[in-house]
């Protein structure tokens, strides 16, 4: 009898599967990357956390990727020892980096702390437990970004030639069911255990899940490498220094690393931000106001897979990342508007910011691949995470002192755990605008691809399944 499927990925139901194995990991890292967010106010009234403290803490996520170019080494593994072997380290590094974090938060460590180089203060008095759970969350930061690209590099090489814009946006939707519940239990899971901790033990929890099940992802990977070999495909990934030198030649990486760096910049810190926004400009306690913050990835888990579909079947990649960027600027331009205060045009913003950030992501990373030959890929993908760490870094860090600086509208006492505590107001007006100049400038780097796509012609335009 004639063999119908070539190899593993020609087989539909295994490309599926792999895609679930590989995507269940993303979910418990986005759970974690995000659980801190809906409890910016009770790391305030717990830990003595200001906005400062946490906007510090938060910004730990890309320390160790910036500034100990992470990243970059995490590219270089990929491409040189694999998708399995580099799979399995991230996951060990992001359950350690859990746990370091899981131990600053629970009542381990108190007092201050700053650094001085001679008279120049490099750190300003910082809460102590801030500062561990910003190393643990640097920590988790490393293994997370590394698994990041890791997903995507396998999702590339089952789904190369098929659904592929469609997989990497499943993929996403994946991570985004974690971010969701990122913004709706960890409030409940601490009201009921009465541990500011408990999210961050259940992020464990899951992590180690995630290994287990990696593991089966490493079992058909193996399996589709033999067959590949016995067919003679070649799979020429070795990395080469060279790489890094012909991939920042290219003007199109550019281009989409810019967009990348200053989309996401609006996107992700305001998420650890917007809790809080919810609270102090639509006046509802943090019990609820999580669950506005969170339709942005519902709504985004539900439709990147939809546009990354579109992108496979008609093309037009470049036109999506461009309207994603008009439609972000739009949302926190009126985010950043006072007297609109109503929770209705609260809850249509953020929808429509979820439509944004399924439009740009799912068209970005895809398009990278038609960018970037697959041999150097794994580098491609840890580059513009590179860059875009610095956004994810830096702009918690600027927002946080924004806000302590120039945002304080006043100050409330509430009752938490039977104690009066004071609580700082905030005035989110100087940060919306903030988030709305990076979308700005992302628009004007979405329209340079475009013409550049046009130029060179990657095929940005043109759908990704060979017919
Ligand atoms: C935070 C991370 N560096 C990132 O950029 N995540 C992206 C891309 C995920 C691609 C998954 N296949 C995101 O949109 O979450």
């Amino acid at each position: 009898m004639e063999q119908i499927h070539k190899t593993l990925r020609d087989a539909k139901g295994m490309r599926w599967l792999v895609l679930i194995l590989v995507s269940f990991t993303m979910l418990c890292a986005y759970y974690l990357t995000d659980a801190m967010a809906p409890l910016q106010e009770r790391c305030q009234t717990s830990l003595s956390w200001s906005a400062t403290d946490y906007g510090f803490f938060t910004s730990g996520y890309g320390w160790f990727n910036v500034f100990l170019l992470m990243l970059v080494f995490s590219g270089m593994i990929l491409d040189k020892l694999g998708v399995r072997f580099t799979g399995v380290l991230s996951i060990i590094i992001m359950i350690a980096g859990a746990f370091v974090k899981y131990w600053a938060i629970s009542g381990h460590v108190d007092g201050t702390f700053e650094m001085h180089l001679g008279s120049y203060q490099l750190l300003a008095p910082t809460a102590k437990s801030a500062v561990v759970a910003g190393l643990g969350f640097a920590i988790f930061g490393v293994g997370c970004e590394m698994f990041g690209i890791t997903a995507n590099k396998a999702v590339v090489r089952w789904f190369r030639g098929k659904e592929m814009a469609l997989a990497i946006g499943l993929n996403t939707s994946t991570g985004r069911i974690g971010t969701a519940l990122a913004m709706f239990t960890p409030v409940p899971l601490v009201n009921m255990t009465g541990h500011l901790s408990a999210p961050v033990i259940l992020s464990l929890l899951l992590l180690c899940i995630g290994f287990l099940i990696f593991l089966l992802f490493g079992v058909l990977d193996k399996k589709l490498d033999k067959e590949e070999a016995a067919a003679g495909i070649s799979s020429d990934d070795e990395f080469k220094f060279r790489d890094i030198i012909d991939i920042a030649k290219n003007k199109a990486f550019w281009y989409i690393t810019a967009l990348c760096v200053l989309f996401y910049s609006a996107v992700f810190p305001f998420i650890k931000f917007a809790t809080n926004l919810i609270v102090q400009k639509f006046g509802i306690s943090d019990t609820f106001a999580g669950y506005i913050p969170a339709l942005l990835p519902f709504s985004a888990l539900l439709l990147t897979p939809l546009f990354g579909s579109m992108y496979d079947r008609r093309g037009r990649g470049a036109s999506i990342m461009v309207l994603g960027s008009l439609l972000l600027v739009f949302v926190h331009l009126l985010f950043s508007i006072p007297s609109l205060n109503n929770l209705y045009i609260a809850v249509g913003l953020v929808m429509v910011l979820g439509v944004a950030f399924s439009m740009v992501p799912s068209a970005m990373w895809p398009s990278v691949a038609k960018i970037i030959p697959e041999n150097k890929l794994g580098t491609a993908y840890a580059m513009v995470f590179w860059v875009q760490n610095w956004g994810i870094m830096g702009v918690p860090l600027l927002i946080g002192n924004v806000l302590d600086k120039y945002c304080i509208s006043g100050h409330v006492q509430k009752m938490v755990d039977g104690k009066m505590i004071e609580v700082t107001q905030y005035n989110y007006t100087i940060p919306m605008l903030i988030f709305a100049c990076f979308g700005g400038v992302a628009i004007l780097f979405a329209f340079l691809l475009k013409h550049e796509d046009a130029k060179k012609g990657y095929g940005l335009e043109r759908p990704n399944i060979n017919k």
